[in-house]
């Protein structure tokens, strides 16, 4: 069978970014030799302590060119400010390709416990990944005086707003029909008014989608609480990442939660990450867990059309996870959590 491989930009990052890709790449080999062709990028904190910039200046223009980006993680606060970091590579790759909604799913893998002891809850988080809390729109005057003062502004714009809440009602449309939309709108009386009102709109367009407002604060206590009430969960930039590690922790830990960036409208090239960062606390240590970053090629391969290695590659992660492998954070190492899940790929054959 003749089959065409997709061209693959690997930016491995900073600190477990870099154990992690390379074990969701040893595993996307093994599945599908070949399927995959990547070439990598040194961008990062290193990248920026030798050359002054996260990435080139036509670092953009030369990612246009791949099908997908896999990112694993970009910080290292000790030599580099995040802010820069952050502002430097990952969020311009994310608003230059108009990556507007970040995919972030949250349920617990066979034979993970998680803090809650509670099974039986599937979210999907998606995330607005363009504008609103972080669209960059500030400044500060008379700085390091003590009249000194910081403006951050939130932008939120008919387009973006209504593009990523249509998004989460076609998504809701194929799940449980059931969307939370996360506001805030008792204090924050413009924006979060405006976000409201454009859910309703939508909701009219959408009547089988069963639609709940919830204040940013109530849904965290319910993903807690309740968290098998949820299915798809709408949230700004800054409530979406919020929530998304509450939802990382819940599903067991960070170590599990994976993402996609996805432009659907697949003008540019999607990019696909683990919710992590870097951890430096643990970074030299070799026990980086790599299910996030596997989870997130699984996403990858679906996004590229490639459904059916997507689902060898994950059900091998829950036959892993199933045999207790991976499940308590810290106890297994990267290269045993990789060795299993290699193993219970080849045992599918
Ligand atoms: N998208 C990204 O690339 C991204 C995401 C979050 C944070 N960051 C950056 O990463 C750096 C560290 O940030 P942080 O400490 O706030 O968040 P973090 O996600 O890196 O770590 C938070 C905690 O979770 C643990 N953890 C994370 N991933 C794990 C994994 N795969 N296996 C086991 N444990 C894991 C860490 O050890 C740490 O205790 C900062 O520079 C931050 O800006 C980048
Ligand atoms: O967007 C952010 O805040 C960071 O990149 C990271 O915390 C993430 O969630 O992707
Ligand atoms: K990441
Ligand atoms: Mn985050």
């Amino acid at each position: 069978m003749l089959r065409t491989s997709h061209r693959i930009a690997l930016i491995p990052g900073d600190g477990i970014g870099i154990p992690v890709l390379e074990a969701a790449m040893t595993v996307a080999e093994a599945a599908a030799p070949g399927l995959l062709e990547p070439t990598g990028f040194p961008w990062s904190c290193e990248h920026y302590l030798q050359t002054g910039r996260m990435m080139p200046e036509d670092g953009i223009e030369t990612l246009r060119g791949f099908d997908a980006i896999f990112l694993g993680a970009v910080g290292w606060p000790a030599k580099v400010p995040d802010a820069v970091s952050l502002h430097g590579l990952l969020l311009p790759i994310r608003k230059a390709f108009v990556q507007y909604a970040n995919i972030r799913p949250h349920r617990l893998l066979p034979g993970v416990e998680g803090p809650l002891r509670k099974d039986g809850f599937d979210i999907l988080c998606i995330r607005e990944n363009t504008e609103g809390e972080y669209s960059g729109a500030g400044g500060r005057v008379h700085q390091g005086t003590g009249d000194e003062v910081a403006v951050e502004t939130a932008i939120f714009t008919r387009t973006g707003v209504e593009r990523i809440l249509r998004f989460g009602f076609e998504q809701a449309m194929g799940r449980r029909r059931k969307l939370a939309s996360v506001t805030k709108s008792n204090a924050q009386k413009y924006s979060m008014v405006f976000w409201d009102e454009v859910t309703r709109d939508l909701a009219l367009e959408f009547p089988e989608v069963e639609v709940s407002h919830y204040h940013v604060d109530a849904i965290a206590a319910r993903m807690v609480m309740a968290p098998e009430t949820l299915d798809v969960v709408v949230a700004s930039n800054l409530f979406g990442d919020i929530l998304t590690d509450l939802g990382a922790a819940i599903q067991g830990g960070l170590g599990f939660a994976a993402s996609a960036n996805i432009d659907p409208t697949r003008k540019g090239p999607s990019m696909f990450e683990p919710v992590h960062g870097s951890a430096p606390d643990i970074a030299d240590q070799g026990i980086a867990n790599p299910i996030a970053a596997i989870w997130s090629l699984v996403m990858m391969l679906d996004h590229l059309g490639e459904p059916a290695v997507a689902a060898r590659i994950m059900a091998a992660v829950e036959a892993t996870t199933a045999r207790g492998i991976g499940t308590v954070p810290g106890r297994d190492s990267t290269d045993q959590i990789t060795a299993a899940v290699l193993a219970a790929l080849e045992e599918q054959e």
